[in-house]
């Protein structure tokens, strides 16, 4: 799966600048880059969201009811409990979804359990980013897009739900963004930097630091970033 040649502007600001990513399979492809540089509107233009004139560079991207997309900001049912939630998440393929891994069922036990009985508008930031990834895995599609999943989750669930993601990656395209690099140690995953409407970097966790001359993933983006600002020209 690819996005080739795409250039898109909101009114004057341009987002995209004929960009071009090649997305990978088996392991997770995870979109970095500065706030409002385009990593939803990335998301969104994968799931067909955008403009229709993005759509022409879109290639071999499933077609709109192959994809499962968390949103950043998703609204739900707030008055639903978590159980009721994910029993939703279940039914949405009518084949019943995905059946749960080894790895989701611990999940499911150790972090969602305690929550069954509550309210979705009454569960923390945190607690609720963790139900709607875990119900997005529950659906059975070719493309998953997952817009900051670790955004405001404690740092051991951020890894349960890492795992989570780069299992459900060895059966489908995944996309996801984040701020969080630390989490993408040691996970083969595939970082794709975006900035100033460019991909200015394709490779895994460690070429990243080789790259940039360093062990700190957080100062080897702000080199990244930094270095790639005064070499773009748009
Ligand atoms: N519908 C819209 N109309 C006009 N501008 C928009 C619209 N949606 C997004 N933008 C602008 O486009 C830019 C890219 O937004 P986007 O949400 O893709 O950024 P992002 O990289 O995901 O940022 P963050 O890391 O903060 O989540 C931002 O400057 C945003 O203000």
């Amino acid at each position: 799966m690819e996005i080739k040649n795409l250039s898109f502007s909101y009114q004057e600001r341009l987002i995209y600048d004929r960009l071009n990513v090649k997305f990978q399979d088996e392991v997770p492809n995870i979109i970095i880059g500065p706030n409002g540089v385009g990593k939803t509107t990335l998301l969104d233009t994968l799931a067909r969201l955008n403009s229709s004139d993005t759509y022409d560079a879109l290639v071999d991207v499933p077609s709109v009811k192959e994809i499962g997309y968390q949103l950043q900001k998703t609204i739900f049912y707030t008055t639903l409990t978590v159980g009721q939630t994910l029993k939703m998440y279940q039914k949405i393929d009518h084949a019943g979804g995905a059946a749960p891994t080894a790895l989701m069922n611990k999940i499911y036990a150790t972090v969602l359990k305690p929550l069954e009985s509550i309210k979705m508008g009454q569960l923390s930031g945190g607690e609720r980013r963790i139900v709607l990834t875990y119900g997005t895995c529950l659906l059975d599609r070719k493309l998953y897009l997952f817009d900051e999943p670790l955004s405001g989750v404690d740092p051991s669930n951020a890894t349960l739900i890492m795992e989570m993601i780069c299992s459900l990656a060895k059966k489908s395209t995944v996309v996801m963004t984040t701020h969080q690099l630390g989490q993408l140690k040691n996970k083969g995953a595939k970082i794709i930097g975006l900035n100033q409407g460019h991909c200015i970097f394709n490779g895994t966790y460690t070429e990243l630091l080789k790259l940039e001359n360093t062990q700190d993933v957080d100062e080897a983006y702000s080199k990244l970033i930094n270095s790639s600002r005064s070499k773009i020209k748009l």
